[in-house]
């Protein structure tokens, strides 16, 4: 078995570093975590070359993002790394919120059938880095350079120059485009002068890693004032390899260094692990920290040239696991609008779509994430008060359940005033709105034999769902072929009991057409479309028109 944490990659010397002239690249990508190595796969798989730079040699160690989503998931299926992913994870769908100690509710993200992923799987990240690392191994286009640090930027019309500090030595690189992927600490955002603005919250948690030989069910649970860490709250979630995240909320007075000692974190997981049944269970403590949150987003995520993504541009705190899930999605979004426009496809001014969608999404998530934060750690006694209110009456009374916070977790953004949406000219119901990620479904192919809706979409390309048989639906595909362009078609045939979820969750008819962008997000949809609509369409989602 790799040990993820301890790998080290090799740095060797590349050909740029010896030119005469600072060589061009189409895209640089700074920063190898989650964000920028989905990135780069992703270019790759769009034919467009991408350095990767990152400033040490190593993946993440320790305790950092665990909580994969089902929509980051999907987009890891798109890459061709999902399964990898799954197996290795722990899957879950429900959470359980506790007060004192009894629980009050239960809540299934997932509760129904007809999906091919769960709401999350828990994974450490050095998996997740490490399984994307290896999947940006086997693409040739990608060109991933460890110990390069980017220490100086430049910005002109047509693109930027890089300086970049090696063992051997500086040298530059120009980049058509630079994605900064740098996390929440980046120098691309310092070199350029933009802050990230927001909220910092007055209060510590431990994060601790601990592993155990313990059966629980894969579960989510979250403690309000527990008798075992009176007076705050308590996060458990499972792993891969029987490891355990514990977040122990500590209050603002804790001291964080005396809390990261093993003979201050043993007797708080001894007091959590004796009150859920676990009197024997012995345990290791790996990796801990002490830390503070912020919720907080650069004003704007694109600079000319460069494009923010991930924690370089938005912060939010753990509660939700909305960090590295939108830091995904905005390299989900990003990839496609990158290749439409260095392929000539698209203007410039696509990538500004990037910035306005992914800065709503950050809105939305520091939305969430603030709320959660202000319900887990109550500013007063009033609040505080209200709080445990809410609380003991969700223990009978369901309507208090939409009340309590304890993190709403991430499910893909829906990018409703996107502009390059085309809004409805005809009637639907339900949540496949423009601007919404596709939901999965099963599917039946035409040879008759079973899939998922989500991977019969291109990898690459714009996708037309043309759904049910009969006449409607043959002038839709008349409709689709007469426009002439290069769509990838999927019928949606809505025979069986499977298939039928698709047309329920997609309200489709015979002949309704939706079309799909690249990364799986509705940007249009008709009951009957014709070529000119399809046209108009796809030019509005590439901000053509
Ligand atoms: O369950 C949640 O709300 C998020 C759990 C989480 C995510 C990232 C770090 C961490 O310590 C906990």
């Amino acid at each position: 078995m790799i040990d993820y944490q301890s790998l080290r990659f090799d740095y060797t010397r590349h050909a740029d570093q010896d030119a005469a002239a600072p060589a061009r690249h189409p895209v640089v990508v700074v920063g190898a975590g989650p964000v920028g190595l989905t990135l780069a796969i992703d270019l790759a798989l769009r034919q467009i070359p991408v350095v990767l730079l990152d400033n040490d040699n190593s993946l993440s160690s320790g305790s950092r993002a665990i909580c994969f989503a089902k929509r980051t998931l999907e987009v890891f299926d798109r890459l061709g790394c999902g399964d990898r992913m799954v197996d290795k994870g722990v899957s879950w769908n429900v959470g359980k919120v506790f007060f004192h100690d009894e629980q009050v509710y239960r809540f299934d993200l997932l509760p129904e059938p007809g999906h091919e992923r769960p709401a999350f799987i828990n994974l450490q990240q050095y998996y997740v880095e490490g399984y994307l690392v290896e999947r940006a191994a086997a693409l040739p286009l990608i060109d991933l350079r460890w110990n390069n640090k980017v220490t100086g930027i430049a910005q002109g019309d047509d693109g930027a120059v890089l300086t970049v500090e090696t063992p051997e030595g500086e040298y530059r690189l120009q980049a058509g485009y630079v994605a900064a992927c740098d996390g929440s600490r980046s120098n691309l955002r310092q070199m350029l002068g933009q802050e990230a603005k927001g909220r910092v919250f007055r209060d510590r948690f431990l994060i601790a890693d601990i592993t155990m030989d313990a059966q629980l069910p894969t579960e989510r649970r979250f403690w309000f004032d527990p008798s075992f860490h009176p007076g705050q709250s308590v996060l458990l979630h499972k792993q891969a390899d029987g490891m355990w995240r514990v977040d122990f909320q500590l209050g603002w007075d804790a001291d964080p260094v005396e809390e990261r000692k093993p003979e201050r974190i043993t007797p708080r997981v001894r007091a959590l692990l004796d009150s859920i049944g676990f009197e024997g269970v012995q345990f290791q403590i790996g990796w801990a920290s002490v830390y503070t949150f912020a919720c907080q987003r650069m004003e704007r995520f694109r600079h000319g040239r460069v494009l923010f993504a991930g924690d370089s541009a938005h912060g939010v705190s753990p509660f939700g696991a909305r960090g590295a899930n939108s830091g995904v999605q905005d390299a989900d979004n990003l990839a496609w609008k990158l290749a439409a426009v260095l392929a000539g496809d698209a203007p410039d001014a696509l990538l500004d779509s990037y910035a306005s969608e992914r800065e709503f999404a950050a809105d939305e998530n520091i939305r969430n994430s603030t709320r959660a934060t202000d319900f887990i750690t109550p500013k007063s006694e009033v609040s505080r008060l209200f709080r445990d209110a809410v609380l003991e009456l969700t223990k009978r009374h369901a309507f208090a359940r939409s009340l309590v916070n304890s993190g709403r977790l991430s499910v893909a953004t829906v990018l409703r005033d996107s502009p390059l949406n085309t809004p409805d000219a005809d009637p639907f119901a339900g949540a496949m709105v423009p601007g919404a990620a596709a939901a999965d479904a099963p599917v039946r192919r035409a040879d008759g034999s079973t899939g998922w809706l989500l991977r019969e979409c291109h990898v690459a390309r714009f996708t037309a769902l043309v759904f049910g048989t009969g006449d409607a639906a043959e002038r839709s595909l008349q409709a689709l072929k007469s426009s002439d362009l290069a769509l990838h078609v999927v019928r949606v045939e809505g025979t069986g009991a499977d298939a039928e979820l698709a047309t329920q969750r997609y309200d489709a008819q015979p002949g309704t057409v939706y079309l799909l962008r690249p990364d799986q997000h509705v940007c249009a949809r008709w009951r009957h479309p014709t070529a000119a609509k399809l046209r108009a369409a796809l030019d509005h989602a590439l901000a053509k028109a």
